[in-house]
């Protein structure tokens, strides 16, 4: 079964932006990909910083059906397995607010606005099943997107007290989710687990592993979209 991006837009052909953060990703994804033309895989850099604005200004002069934030990303322990693939039901701006005696204050809490953004759940479901079906290893939830990289159990802790639907997080997501938004096209955030989220352990990070995951999962994006 397809997802089908075309359905009201009387369309033949879709185009699909895939914003990873640095060359190894794009590489894995263009691997896994192979032949399929209707893909156009970018390299943003690190941070939702470069990740809005390299996503914002393609989208203003290219015109897409979907926008796909890929790349690696530490797992919540429990949750994701180093090695597993993650797709985002939701992607948040976990870092986005403010501190308080009492605790965190989201951007919705301050009333200043959205820290999330939803993931169609059919588009979901279809990259899920066709994964499976690909003997990948997924799992679903809302993906975080933070400037720092977790590197305490007690911030590993505190965040998914904060968010205990999280899976993942990573350092581009949201800012590639929020430019997609802002154009009406629809997103989702798709990551291989390179680490855990917790104490910092740059030696035991699988950087190796989850490229090979990531081109597997690329693997499977002609079928979803075909
Ligand atoms: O050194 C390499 O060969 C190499 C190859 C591919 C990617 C990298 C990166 O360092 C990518 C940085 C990228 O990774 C995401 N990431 C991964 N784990 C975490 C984490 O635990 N917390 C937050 N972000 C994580 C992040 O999105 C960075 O952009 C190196």
């Amino acid at each position: 079964m397809t997802y089908d991006l075309k359905k009201d837009q009387n369309k033949l052909k879709i185009r699909v932006l895939i914003v990873t953060s640095v060359s190894a990703e794009k590489e894995a994804v263009l691997r896994g990909l192979g032949e399929a033309t209707y893909f156009d895989v970018l390299v943003a850099g690190v941070g939702q910083a470069a990740a809005a604005a390299t996503t914002a200004k393609e989208l203003a002069t290219t015109t897409y059906d979907l926008v796909i934030n890929a790349g690696i990303a530490g797992g919540f322990v429990g949750k994701a397995d180093v090695g597993s693939l993650v797709v985002s039901s939701e992607v948040i701006a976990a870092d986005l607010g403010a501190e308080s005696q009492e605790g965190f204050l989201s951007l919705e809490e301050l009333n200043l606005g959205s820290s999330s953004v939803q993931v169609d759940d059919n588009l979901v479901t279809h990259i899920v099943n066709e994964g499976k079906k690909a003997g990948l290893s997924i799992t679903t939830g809302a993906t975080l997107t933070l400037s720092t990289v977790t590197g305490t159990a007690q911030t590993a802790a505190e965040l998914a007290a904060r968010f205990p639907h999280a899976v993942s997080e990573g350092m581009e997501g949201f800012g590639v989710a929020e430019a997609a938004k802002q154009q009406g096209i629809p997103v989702v955030e798709i990551r291989s687990i390179s680490n855990k989220v917790g104490p910092r352990d740059r030696e035991s990070w699988r950087i190796k592993e989850a490229l090979a995951t990531l081109e597997r999962a690329s693997a499977i994006l002609p079928e979803v979209f075909k």
